[in-house]
């Protein structure tokens, strides 16, 4: 880099300036831009990116440009229009976004500490041959003219497909890397100094969005990661208001001069008369706090308004493509006002169904569903999805992943058929009159392969996963770099609280919705948990009473009499009040109806809550919470902030999610994606390899309860590659009553799980890797209780050491009892693992509340994905997970 520094030079205040490049001097003239000589100016002056000039085979015209006359008709510092090229132009396996040159007649020292401008320079001037390609059609003047005009070589204006066809066939003519800078006139156009610094390339998004067609402003930073647009000060956690059209963050200290009085809302001054950029549309209206404090309520409302409603923001109709055909106006009017319009709906190209309201991109399977019968766009054809089977849905040919859903819900699928589908999901065949019993999305199966396809389902059958409702729509199937776990375990061992810990560990935001669903089942909770408080302190009241009824009667034996009525109080008694609400709660509880009435009721009986938990009874049972055996473990976490979780405006920390139990009310697939983490650690050097959105990874959370029976939906899952089995560890002394009124050991519960599933005809061939979870919990008591407490782990006879307080010793030397008996029931999984299958099992321990040793978990299912991949030797060699025991057993 100090080499190239010492190579590119920016146009400073003197038109000449003797460049040396290592030892060699090289004198070479230039003249790019003229000094200024106006009076002082307030604002930032913009910079020049450097330029490689002795690779610039055009200084000439770039005279020309500065002597222009335009220069002197504009009495504002002089910018030249920054010059694109087309990312396809340059290293087409390189992801370049940017490339621009700036000249900046003032300045030139801020270029040295400027990462962002030093990375694009190198992609301009590079060091050998491989950038000469791209430099040269850098410099080549039709790709200027086609910036200057104003447009993205690939917006929809036919001018611009003209000048990109005669610039080709200039290409072609001159063999294609001759410069043919004279080919042409070049017009630069000089902006206003305070405008953006850069206009960058357009992205054609890979949805094939249509982009507006004039050309909006994209800012670049030029400060460090994190810093104003502007000043350049701040850092990630400064708060900033961002411009909806070119994107630039403003701190507090910048945004209104930056952005003015917002006649069209947030905007840069010289964004104004821009569209804005589409996926900022549902940020539109919705002010910040930043704004908020810098002006009065009044303007912040103002200024809302006319970004919501202003002209240039609208949705361009003519850019909504339906059926292949533009919307009018009033089509779009139409399908932005009917009942269920599409979400966020940005300019593209859409197909629409309306005997069913499927609504999807084009080339695509459905992502939405709308209101059916609107009349907008034109007709749709038969390949709108791209489907590539023989089934047709009104008009429409369907797609493998459509036609696996039709096929759970059990429609006949065989040979070439067309049916018409309502869009309540009842459907029939073309040209016959038989309507088939039965509705598409009723079936548990279908509504679970949705999910899992990230398909919704009409909103009054049920409503679709909270999970797709923030994700933009992906089919799976079209993904092939993606790695899927499927994470499954019985009742309580911890499948949601991995789950959860995953989203918090690979920065994948818990939706409003989330945050909603879990704070009403923390305070749904938190009555619970009273209730079992309340319930103990009946029993403590009642055997201390009992204790004192005893003693009295030794102590004052004989016709006494009155003893009985004085002592009727304890430490654990209650006034009325407080009894009362008591034994209602006792009573709501033992109804079952809990879950029912709260958190509807929490605004009622919040104060409650207070007077309860600064009772002196309550707080006398709490502090005997142990003996308290239906009180879950982290009930305490919960208690122990009682007053603030029952209030209203109470908000769940991330720690409070996960430290909650499940995810949603509802025991449905959740799915959860993000980059694979092994990866990412890999690639810390090579940024472009860190971004690939194609190594990523899915976490499918599946609630045992809802595989049905003999897990018989497993079958959803059998393009998974890795299955995540969660046991409990705390679980081997633990028992639930079972139908017949037996006792069933937890953990010989979750073996059956566990062998229904390896067996399973669907994961045949499948990796397995087993999560023994909670090994706080076995650390535990595994000293007050034995593990042979569990039937099958008779056998366990673990070594007595020579001390025989083995398990809290320091000696590092020998495991404690925990891991020993950890060690052991990993032993007996993979035995029976191997003679259920005759493969090997893999094992990590972890502590579900420990986000490490969940990373390090989904780390190694990574890994182990890998080596099948690549060395099925090593892999046979290999000593089965033993790494894994003795890396997760350290911790
Ligand atoms: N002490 C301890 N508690 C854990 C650990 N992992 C999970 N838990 C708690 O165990 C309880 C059950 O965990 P969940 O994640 O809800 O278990 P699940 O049954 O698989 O999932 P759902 O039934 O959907 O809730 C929760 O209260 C968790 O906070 C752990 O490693 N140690
Ligand atoms: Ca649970």
């Amino acid at each position: 880099m100090a080499a190239l520094l010492r190579k590119l030079r920016p146009a400073a205040n003197s038109s000449s300036v003797p460049i040396d490049e290592d030892d060699e001097v090289f004198n070479v003239e230039y003249s790019i831009a003229m000094e200024y000589h106006g009076p002082p100016v307030t604002y930032r002056i913009p910079h020049a990116a450097p330029v490689d000039f002795d690779h610039i085979p055009t200084a000439a015209a770039a005279v020309a440009m500065v002597t222009s006359t335009s220069l002197f008709h504009n009495s504002s510092i002089p910018v030249v229009q920054p010059i694109l090229k087309k990312k396809s132009e340059i290293r087409p396996e390189r992801e370049t976004k940017t490339e621009q040159v700036i000249v900046d007649p003032s300045s030139s020292e801020r270029l040295a500490g400027d990462s962002v401008d030093l990375r694009i320079s190198g992609e301009i001037a590079g060091s050998g041959e491989e950038s000469d390609e791209g430099f040269q059609n850098y410099m080549n003047p039709t790709n200027w003219e086609s910036t200057e005009s104003g447009l993205s070589s690939r917006s929809l204006s036919s001018e611009v497909f003209s000048h990109k066809e005669e610039a080709e066939e200039e290409e072609e003519e001159c063999g294609g890397d001759t410069p043919h800078h004279v080919r042409r006139v070049s017009v630069v156009t000089f902006r206003d100094p305070d405008s953006r610094d850069v206009v960058e390339d357009e992205e054609w998004s890979e949805s094939g969005e249509v982009e507006a067609v004039e050309e909006r402003p994209k800012a670049v930073r030029t400060g460090k990661k994190g810093s104003c647009y502007r000043c350049n000060a701040g850092n990630r956690f400064t708060e900033k208001e961002v411009c909806i059209v070119c994107g630039a963050k403003y701190c507090s200290n910048c945004v209104l001069r930056a952005m003015g009085s917002m006649p069209e809302g947030r905007k840069c001054v010289t964004c104004i008369g821009y569209r804005i950029d589409e996926s900022r549309r549902r940020k539109l209206g919705k002010c910040s706090r930043l704004l908020k404090k810098l002006i009065s309520e009044l303007e912040v409302d103002q200024i809302m308004k006319s970004e919501l409603f202003c002209k240039i923001n609208q949705l361009p109709a003519n850019l909504v493509f339906v059926n292949g055909e533009p919307l009018s106006e009033e089509e779009l009017v139409r399908l932005q006002n009917c009942p269920n319009p599409p979400r966020k709906l940005k300019p593209g190209f859409y197909w629409y169904d309306n005997v069913s309201g499927f609504w999807g991109k084009e080339g695509q399977v459905y992502c939405e569903i709308i209101s059916p019968q609107l009349n907008v766009g034109g007709r749709i054809s038969s390949n709108a999805s791209n489907g590539n089977t023989q089934i047709m849905i009104n008009g429409r040919k369907i797609n493998k992943v459509e036609l696996r859903i039709l096929q759970l819900a059990g429609v006949p699928c065989e040979g070439e058929l067309h049916y018409w589908v309502n869009p309540d999901g009842s459907y029939q065949q073309e040209g016959m009159n038989n309507v088939f019993k039965g509705k598409i999305w009723e079936k548990v199966a279908v509504k679970l392969a949705c999910a899992l396809f990230s398909l919704p389902i009409p909103s009054d059958t049920s409503n679709p996963p909270t999970e797709e409702k923030e994700r933009p729509l992906s089919t799976p199937v079209e993904k092939k770099r993606l790695n899927k776990f499927l994470l499954v375990g019985s009742d309580q061992s911890g499948t949601s609280t991995i789950f959860k810990q995953a989203k918090v560990l690979y920065n994948v935001p818990f939706s409003e919705e989330e945050r909603q669903n879990i704070k009403l089942m923390i305070q749904s909770k938190l009555y619970s948990y009273l209730g079992i408080l309340l319930e103990g302190r009946e029993k403590f009241e009642e055997e201390s009473l009992f204790q004192k009824g005893k003693r009295s009667l030794i102590n004052q034996p004989g016709p006494s009499g009155n003893t009985g009525q004085i002592e009727q109080t304890t430490i654990y008694s209650i006034g009325q009040r407080l009894k009362a609400f008591s034994d209602w709660l006792l009573k709501v509880m033992a109804s079952g109806n809990l879950e029912a009435i709260f958190p509807a009721a929490t605004r009622e009986y919040a104060q409650f809550v207070e007077d309860l938990w600064n009772d002196t009874a309550i707080q006398a049972t709490y502090n005997r919470r142990n003996e308290l055996e239906m009180l879950p473990r982290n009930a305490t976490y919960f208690l122990n902030r009682a007053v603030e979780i029952s209030r209203m405006d109470y908000v769940p920390s991330d720690m409070d999610i996960l430290y909650a139990e499940g995810i949603t009310s509802s025991n449905s697939v959740a799915s959860v994606e993000f980059s694979c983490p092994k990866w990412e650690q890999e690639s810390m050097v090579d940024a472009s390899l860190q971004r690939d959105p194609l190594l990523r990874c899915q976490l499918i959370r599946v609630h045992s309860s809802s595989l049905g029976e003999n897990c018989k939906w497993l079958q959803m899952f059998e393009d998974v590659d890795i299955i995540l089995f969660c046991v409990s560890l705390s679980d081997y002394d633990e028992f639930f009553d079972d139908r017949n009124g037996g006792k069933v050991n937890k953990l010989m519960a979750s073996k059956q799980l566990f062998e229904s599933i390896v067996t399973h005809q669907s994961f045949e061939k499948k990796q397995f890797l087993l999560l023994l979870n909670k090994f706080d919990l076995l650390e535990e008591k595994i000293d007050r209780v034995p593990l042979s407490r569990c039937e099958w782990f008779q056998d366990f006879c673990p070594v007595i050491s020579s001390n025989p307080t083995s398990s809290s010793n320091n000696n590092t030397n020998s495991p404690t009892l925990a891991h020993r008996a950890f060690q052991y029931i990993a032993m007996k999984f993979k035995r029976h693992f191997h003679a259920l299958t005759d493969r090997k099992l893999f094992v990590s321990l972890i502590n579900g509340l420990e986000s490490e040793t969940v990373d390090e978990a989904i780390r190694y299912g990574g890994e182990i994905l890998k080596w099948v991949e690549e060395k099925p030797k090593l892999i046979a060699d290999q000593q089965v997970s033993s790494t894994s025991i003795e890396a997760s057993s350290s911790s």
